[in-house]
């Protein structure tokens, strides 16, 4: 069959590695359950909802380049728009059958997909492969950082095999001629009123603050886990009260989940690192940044012969009545998310690369920031969120 039957595109290492990183240490801190059972997504709009509308920086630009790709190859230019950009990662049990991606009502307005592959077949998950109904390629093995775009139409009526171990992530993006589901009007809209609120509060401005449970609750019959915990509990660490206890469950009447919104610590074995987080995420972020670095610490630990994080942190000893009881199923998450894995598999957890990874997460965040704050007068007086290096903003 010709190929102009089935119009795709594939474009091979779109994506550099580290940004594959990147995006799955913003997802793996700021996700939520999904549309779909075992489905987990962050969109930028979550994002913007959770004070970290700093976080929408890195996509910016391959959402440009991707809308830039999509538009020459499809022979519309200027005339899209990104109806939804999100990160979504399907874990075992997740699969999709043959499907367009504008079949519903609700969904016609869809001319266009582009899926990025973040991580790959075979390292960090099994299944999960993507087949066209008709045409070449028949079947795409997903590797990190190759793209795939195709007409949202039935000319590409496509399926994903279910997802048999571990956590397989994807860049999605959908383009519409519609301006009505114009993506960046309601991102305008989200950040002029973040904008009016940050006003008075100008001190916490770059911690993330939590949406509702129920956002992070992934439910399993009787049971089930918070995505927070178990995304913590499966690198090995627990949260635990601050306070001497001031927080924990035998004193809080309410829903424990509630624990997770307020001020905690982490541990790991026997010991609890003496930082204070202001909430889950906030531990959360910084643990996934440290493992987005880890690799990197590690080596300029043994180039440099010392552990440069270790002056700066302190360890307590673990007490057990510390440690926060919360409502999830290890077990399940476990099974679910499944084994992580890391680009150097023998990489050992280290307190004092852990430290460092604090102090660059600021410098990280602080950055993003700044960069923000550059970009988001210009974002709301054009209303379009667009990409631009800050630096040729201020001159
Ligand atoms: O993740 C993929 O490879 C495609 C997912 C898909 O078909 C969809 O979300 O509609
Ligand atoms: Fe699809």
């Amino acid at each position: 069959m010709a190929a102009a039957e089935h119009p795709r595109l594939l474009l091979p290492q779109f994506l550099s590695p580290d940004l594959c990183k990147e995006l799955e240490f913003i997802h793996r801190s700021c996700g939520t359950v999904g549309y779909r059972p075992n489905v987990f997504s962050t969109t930028l709009s979550h994002l913007i909802a959770t004070n970290c509308a700093h976080l929408i920086l890195p996509f910016l630009s391959t959402r440009e380049r991707l809308k830039e790709k999509v538009e020459e190859f499809f022979g519309c230019e200027f005339e899209l728009f990104i109806e939804f950009t999100g990160l979504i990662s399907w874990c075992k049990g997740a699969y999709i059958g043959w499907h367009s991606d504008d079949n519903r009502p609700y969904l016609k307005q869809r001319d266009f997909a582009a899926v990025c592959y973040l991580n790959s077949h075979g390292k960090d998950f099994r299944g999960g492969i993507f087949h066209f109904k008709e045409g070449e390629p028949s079947s795409l093995v997903p590797v990190a950082g190759d793209v795939v775009i195709y007409t949202a139409d039935n000319r590409n009526i496509h399926s994903v095999d279910e997802v048999i171990d571990g956590e397989r992530l994807t860049l999605t993006l959908w383009f519409s001629r519609d301006s009505a589901h114009d993506e960046d009007a309601k991102l305008i809209a989200l950040l002029s009123q973040i904008l009016l609120s940050q006003e008075d509060d100008e001190c916490n401005s770059n911690l993330p603050l939590p949406a509702s449970d129920n956002m992070y609750w992934f439910p399993h019959g009787e049971s089930g886990f918070d995505i927070r915990c178990a995304r913590l509990q499966i690198l090995g660490f627990s949260f635990y009260s601050s306070n001497d206890g001031k927080y924990n469950i035998s004193n809080t009447s309410h829903d424990p989940l509630e624990l997770l919104v307020k001020p905690l610590q982490i541990g790991r074995g026997n010991e609890i690192f003496e930082k204070e987080f202001i909430n889950s995420l906030h531990a959360l972020q910084v643990v996934q940044f440290y493992y987005w670095k880890a690799p990197e610490l590690a080596t300029e630990r043994r180039e440099t012969g010392t552990a440069m994080g270790s002056a700066q942190h302190s360890l307590i000893e673990k007490s057990s009545n510390l440690e926060l009881v919360l409502p999830c199923n290890n077990e399940l998450a476990e099974t679910v998310l499944g084994r992580i894995s890391y680009d150097d598999a023998n990489l050992s957890f280290d307190w004092s690369d852990f430290a460092l990874a604090v102090i660059r997460w600021e410098d990280y965040i602080c950055r993003l920031c700044g960069d923000l704050s550059i970009l988001m007068p210009h974002w709301l007086a054009q209303r379009t969120v667009f990409f631009v290096n800050p630096a040729e903003l201020k001159k």
